[in-house]
């Protein structure tokens, strides 16, 4: 399509992407480092939609339209422009993100969200995806920690939730074998860091032969 890079970063919540991205920025500071649900105005505006705590009525569907038009806003605002100007992308959730949320684990079906998020990407898929594969209780004690308080009855009736989201991408997984590569995420930063970087080292040196 360009000659920029797109690669996205997937995985459950509490799997590290977030930070991991950081770090990796910082070794590409030339990059464009964006995330979805948001990264620009109008999307960031669709992300306060479906993230409010008062939207309990929201139904699913509404959900992963909102998803997909959050996401060809975001597309055609800031990762076009900058794949088109030969710039790498680096961006914290994709459309595998519905597919394992939505398509999966809420039950709409991978297909039918897969085929409502074509109208929204066209044929604008990545290079190459990350997947931070984490236990889901790892991932949630991760994010515990960090607020500083131990998992609650909440989180806890969350774990069948973000079991099936992990199941979902397991099955993209193999669906996409080409595209998604997976990480280990239960193990240290550095170990982690490491092994993003040089799938993405040779993802570029891939591209430049
Ligand atoms: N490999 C790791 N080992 C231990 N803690 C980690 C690791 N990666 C991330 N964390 C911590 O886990 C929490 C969630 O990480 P975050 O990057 O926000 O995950 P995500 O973006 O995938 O939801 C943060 O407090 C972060 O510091
Ligand atoms: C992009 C996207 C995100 N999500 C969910 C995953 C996260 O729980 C939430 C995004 O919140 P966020 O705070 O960005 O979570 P994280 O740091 O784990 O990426 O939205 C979907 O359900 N579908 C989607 O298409």
């Amino acid at each position: 399509m360009t000659n920029g890079i797109f690669i996205t970063f997937e995985g459950p919540d509490g799997a590290g992407k977030t930070t991991i991205l950081s770090m990796i920025s910082e070794k590409f500071n030339h990059a464009v480092i964006t995330r979805e649900p948001g990264g620009i105005d109008i999307a960031e505006q669709i992300r306060k939609v479906i993230l409010a705590k008062e939207n309990t009525a929201m139904d699913p569907r509404t959900e992963a339209l909102l998803y997909a038009a959050a996401r060809r806003q975001h597309l055609m605002e800031r990762v076009k422009p900058a794949l088109e100007a030969g710039k790498m992308v680096l961006c914290d959730r994709f459309v595998d993100s519905s597919l394992a949320y939505q398509g999966f684990a809420r039950g709409l079906g991978i297909d039918e969200v897969w085929t409502i998020n074509q109208f929204a990407i066209e044929q604008m898929m990545p290079d190459l995806t990350i997947y931070f594969d984490i236990e889901p209780e790892a991932g949630l004690l991760r994010i515990s920690k960090n607020k500083g308080r131990e998992i609650n009855r909440l989180d806890l009736e969350n774990l069948n939730f973000h079991q099936k989201v992990r199941e979902g991408y397991h099955i993209l997984l193999e669906r996409f074998p080409e595209r998604i590569v997976k990480i280990d995420a239960s193990g240290t930063l550095e170990e982690v860091y490491k092994k993003t970087l040089q799938i993405i080292e040779t993802k570029l040196a891939e591209k430049s032969l």
